[in-house]
C-alpha cells in the first residue's frame, strides 16, 4: 500500500465576506480534492488542543499521529533537529526570528515577524554579531550558539554543560506570527528564564541599529530587522519511529524546518526540493514532481505547503484561495493520476490548523480531514470544505487518532 499525506498548512479558515460567505478551502476551485471527498471521506480533525499553543510545531507532530500532550517540548528543539542538531540532556533550543518591531504611537508594535522577508545572508550576518557579542561575554561561558537557518527563521542553542539553563516546562514565551501589528508589551517571555530572554532580545536593538546589514537594506527601501525574538524553547523530544509505530517508511517533502525536524525525529528521510521556498512563490509543481519520483521508495510520502498559512498571516485572503488552488492543481492532481500505476494506495489531505485571514493568527478548533482509497467507504459528501467536515460524523477529537485509522 502507497500512503500520500497532503499538508496545506493553515488552509481552514472562517467564511469569508469577501469570498460570498465561503471559507478559502470552499471558495477555491479544487476538483482533485473534492475528487479525494467524492471517493473517501470527509472528517474533522481537532490537532491544537486548547491546553496547547495553536501552533503547527503541535498541529503536524498530531497529524503525523503524535499525541502531542505526550511527546512536544517545544518547537525549537524540531527546527534543531532538521539541522541535524543534537541536544543532550540539560541543553535548550530557543527559536530566533529576526522581526520589525515599530514604535506607533508610543507603544512597540511587531509590525513584522520575518523582518521583510530578511535574506537568509543578511541573518545570517547579523546573527554573526550577536554570537561574536555574547561569545566576548564571560557570563555566558561559551554556553551560548546563535545559529542561522533560513531567513527569519534561526536558532540559539544553550548547552546546559557550559551554564545552566534557567527554563523549565513553565517557561512561556509567544509566537511572533500571532501578534502582528499588536503591541509587544504583553508578548514577552514569563515564568523561569524569562528575564533572560528579555535581556537577549534587548541587547541585539542596540546591536542591530546600525548594523551594515539594516544600512543596506534601508538603501533599498526594505524594512529593518530591529532584533531578536525568542520563543518556541524546548529541551530534547523523543518521538517513537514512524516505522515502529504505523509500519510505512516515510519521506518528508517540505520547505521549512519545523517539518524537516518533525521527519527527522520520527526516522523519515527528507526531499529537498529546488525552488520550495516556504512562501507563496514555491514551486508547488516541482514539489508535486518530487513527491512522484519518490513513490517507488517509500510507503508513505508526505508534502507539506506552507503558503496558505502565510497567506493568513498577512491577511491577503486572494493569496490564499491561490495558494489552496495550486496545491490541488499542480500536487494533489498529478500525484493522484501517478497513485494510479502504483497498485493500492490510501490519500489524505489535512491543513494542521486553522489561521484566520481575520486576525493573521493561528487559531485552535477543527479542520477538514479527506482520506480516500483502498478499503475506505466513500460517504455521501463530494466536495473538500470546512462546513462539510464540521457536518461529518466522523470526528476526530484527538486529532492524533487520525493516522492510526489512515493507516490499517
Ligand atoms: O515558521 C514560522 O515562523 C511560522 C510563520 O512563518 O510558521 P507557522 O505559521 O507554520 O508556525
Amino acid at each position: 500500500m502507497k500512503y500520500l499525506v497532503i499538508i496545506p498548512d493553515g488552509a481552514a479558515d472562517q467564511p469569508q465576506g469577501s469570498l460570498g460567505g465561503r471559507t478559502p478551502l470552499e471558495a477555491a476551485a479544487t476538483p482533485h480534492m473534492d475528487a479525494v471527498v467524492a471517493q473517501g471521506v470527509i472528517a474533522s480533525a481537532c490537532h491544537t488542543p486548547d491546553q496547547l499553543p495553536a501552533g503547527s510545531e503541535i498541529g503536524n507532530l498530531s497529524l503525523l499521529g503524535y499525541d502531542p500532550f505526550e511527546h512536544f517540548t517545544g518547537r525549537a528543539p524540531m527546527e534543531a533537529a532538521a539541522q541535524g542538531i543534537a541536544l543532550g540532556e540539560g541543553d535548550w533550543a530557543v527559536r530566533c526570528n529576526l522581526v520589525t518591531i515599530d514604535q506607533v504611537d508610543g507603544e512597540r508594535v511587531m509590525k513584522d515577524f520575518t523582518a521583510d522577508h530578511i535574506t537568509t545572508e543578511e541573518s545570517t550576518a547579523l546573527l554573526k554579531t550577536v554570537q561574536e557579542q555574547v561569545a566576548s561575554d564571560p557570563k555566558w561561558n561559551g554556553a551560548l550558539e546563535f545559529v542561522p537557518g533560513v531567513s527569519y527563521r534561526n536558532l540559539l542553542i544553550w548547552r546546559g554543560d557550559k551554564l545552566a539553563a534557567p527554563f523549565d516546562g513553565s517557561t512561556r514565551s509567544e509566537a511572533p506570527h500571532d501578534w502582528t501589528d499588536l503591541p509587544v508589551a504583553n508578548a514577552h517571555p514569563r515564568g523561569p528564564g524569562a528575564d533572560v530572554l528579555v535581556e537577549l532580545m534587548d541587547a541585539t536593538c542596540e546591536l542591530f541599529a546600525d548594523h551594515p546589514v539594516n544600512k543596506q537594506r534601508a538603501a533599498e527601501g526594505k524594512g529593518a530587522a530591529t532584533n531578536v525574538w525568542l520563543w518556541g524553547q524546548g529541551g530534547a523530544p523523543t518521538l517513537e519511529p514512524f516505522a515502529q509505530k504505523f509500519g510505512p517508511k516515510g519521506a518528508m517533502i517540505t520547505a521549512v524546518d519545523l517539518l524537516r525536524g518533525i521527519a527527522a525525529l520520527v526516522g523519515w528521510d527528507r526531499i529537498e526540493v529546488e525552488g520550495a521556498t516556504g512562501y507563496l512563490d514555491t514551486d508547488y509543481a516541482a514539489k508535486g514532481r518530487a513527491a512522484i519520483d519518490v513513490l517507488d521508495k517509500y510507503d508513505i510520502v508526505c508534502v507539506h505547503v506552507e503558503a496558505p498559512d502565510e497567506a493568513s498571516h498577512e491577511g491577503r485572503t486572494d493569496e490564499k484561495v491561490k495558494a489552496i488552488e495550486q496545491i490541488d492543481q499542480h500536487i494533489v492532481g498529478p500525484l493522484l493520476e501517478a497513485l494510479k500505476s502504483h497498485g493500492e494506495w490510501r490519500v489524505m489531505i489535512s491543513p494542521d490548523h486553522p489561521t484566520f485571514l481575520s486576525t493573521k493568527k493561528h487559531t485552535h478548533g477543527n479542520v477538514p480531514v479527506t482520506m480516500a482509497g483502498a478499503g475506505i467507504a466513500p460517504d455521501a459528501c463530494s466536495a473538500y470544505g470546512d462546513a462539510n467536515a464540521a457536518a461529518s460524523e466522523l470526528r476526530f477529537d484527538q486529532g492524533w487518532d487520525a493516522m492510526r485509522w489512515f493507516i490499517q
